[in-house]
């Protein structure tokens, strides 16, 4: 998987000072920070108005969500490539995370604040 998200970035690096003419990524990045969170979030909430139609069992509706999951990660990667990180550190995140129970996260962040 992470073949696919390390060719991504490069292009998203390449893209970045690409003409926005030409290059969906490159008008992202001229339009600013602000267009591509308003991007994330639109992403987000159509992934979850997607998720909310699954019928289970229907390849239509499970295609549309992965469609839609896709997008919120390809936005999600452009808000990053735009603040100068990637997809590494959050790989790298969730590696840190691996085999950590949430609620036991939780419950020591929780105890840490007392
Ligand atoms: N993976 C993607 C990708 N996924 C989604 N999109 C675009 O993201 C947009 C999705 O947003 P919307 O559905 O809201 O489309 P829209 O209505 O046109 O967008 P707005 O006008 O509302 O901003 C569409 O234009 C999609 O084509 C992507 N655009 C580019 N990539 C990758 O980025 C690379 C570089 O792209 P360019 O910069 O365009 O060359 C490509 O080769 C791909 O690998």
């Amino acid at each position: 998987m992470s073949d696919i998200l390390d060719r991504l970035d490069a292009a998203l690096a390449d893209r970045r000072h690409a003409d926005s003419e030409s290059s969906y990524v490159a008008s992202l990045h001229h339009k600013g920070l602000n267009k591509i969170l308003e991007k994330v979030g639109e992403e987000a909430v159509e992934t979850v108005l997607a998720a909310k139609d699954v019928d289970s069992g229907d390849s239509a509706t499970q295609q549309a969500l992965i469609a839609e999951t896709a997008d919120l990660w390809f936005h999600s990667l452009v808000m990053l490539s735009h603040l100068g990180l990637d997809h590494r550190q959050v790989l790298d995140e969730l590696a840190r995370r691996f085999g950590v129970s949430g609620h036991d996260e939780k419950a020591a962040r929780q105890h840490g604040q007392d």
